[in-house]
């Protein structure tokens, strides 16, 4: 497998890297931020591009955020973006609930382990919901929960689906009723899988180690919609209609972002050094997954 193309400071090697494509999709975290720290030059990167008629579309795993709450950190970090030009993780596992599983009423309700983006976008695809940020749910277990979870009173049966993603409020009442829905026969879904989340200019948990109790208690892995997720790509696709030879995957995670984009068969993939990834992991000989190219910051590319 060829090495990727370091173009950091390759003024010559980006201009041809960038006329290759006419569509960028973009990670957001580990790439244009860590957390409320936006990464240097990020909106004169993206500014550029546009200004070079490029289409950017930002894709995220993050689900704790809706589209509208994406937005408006775009608009609090000056960065130029239509709400339509933002597609996570939360919005990719609506509509495939939505549209694409379409349980029968009344047994279409989601269990949501999450944030209030999965809520927010559950509710613009008219998907009923329980859990996610309700706060009766914030609290320590007590032995009656045991006894009304065990004999099915403390549920709701018209729950038909438990939806995994990032939530920074788990707890055991929590992770006990999904694992009880889940015992019930309900779907298992994911907004997404990462193992860590990068912020603050570190990792802390990520939404798969968030949804791993369920995992373990269970014996098998949910169904994720979010990168590498094809099904969210063919969303994007669908939704974007753009030309995958000529669209490149920019992230910061290889097995979401840079796999998400080779399974696409995108035209091409750009790894950055600012979020999870190191260029260990996909330089050298028999690396799993390996980006056409790299830089070590977004800004690299005003050359
Ligand atoms: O744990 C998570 O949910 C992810 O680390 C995080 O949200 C990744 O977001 P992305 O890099 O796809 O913007
Ligand atoms: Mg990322």
């Amino acid at each position: 497998m060829s090495q990727p193309k370091y173009l950091t400071g390759d003024k010559a090697g980006i201009e041809e890297f960038l006329s290759r494509f006419d569509v960028f999709l973009f990670d957001c975290d580990g790439v244009l931020w860590s957390g409320d720290h936006l990464f240097p030059n990020v909106a004169q990167t993206l500014e550029m591009l546009r200004s070079k008629g490029k289409r950017v579309v930002f894709v995220t795993n993050n689900s704790t955020k809706s589209r509208a709450d994406y937005k408006k950190k775009f608009d609090k970090m000056g960065i130029p973006c239509d709400v339509e030009e933002v597609f996570g993780s939360a919005y990719s596992a609506a509509v495939y609930i939505a549209r694409i599983l379409k349980l029968p009423a009344p047994k279409n309700k989601v269990y949501v382990l999450g944030e209030t983006g999965i809520e927010q976008e559950l509710d613009a695809e008219g998907v009923p919901h329980i859990g996610g940020t309700d706060p009766s749910l914030r609290r320590d277990i007590e032995p009656e929960d045991f006894t009304n979870m065990a004999n099915g009173s403390a549920l709701d049966p018209d729950v038909g689906v438990v939806l995994a993603g990032l939530d920074f409020h788990v707890n055991y009442l929590k992770l006990a009723m999904g694992f009880a829905y889940l015992q019930r026969g309900a779907k298992f879904l994911a907004t997404n899988t990462d193992s860590t989340l990068p912020t603050a200019h570190s990792l802390f948990l990520g939404a798969g180690s968030v949804g791993a109790p369920l995992v373990n208690a269970l014996g098998r892995e949910p169904l994720s919609l979010g990168k590498p997720s094809q099904a969210m790509m063919d969303a994007i696709e669908g939704k974007f209609h753009f030309d995958r030879s000529r669209a490149c995957m920019v992230g910061d995670r290889l097995n979401t972002d840079i796999q998400f984009g080779i399974e696409g068969k995108l035209g091409g993939t750009l790894a950055v050094l600012t979020g999870v990834s190191k260029k260990e992991d996909f330089l050298g000989e028999g690396k799993e997954t390996v980006p056409m190219a790299y830089v070590d910051q977004l800004g690299d590319l005003l050359g």
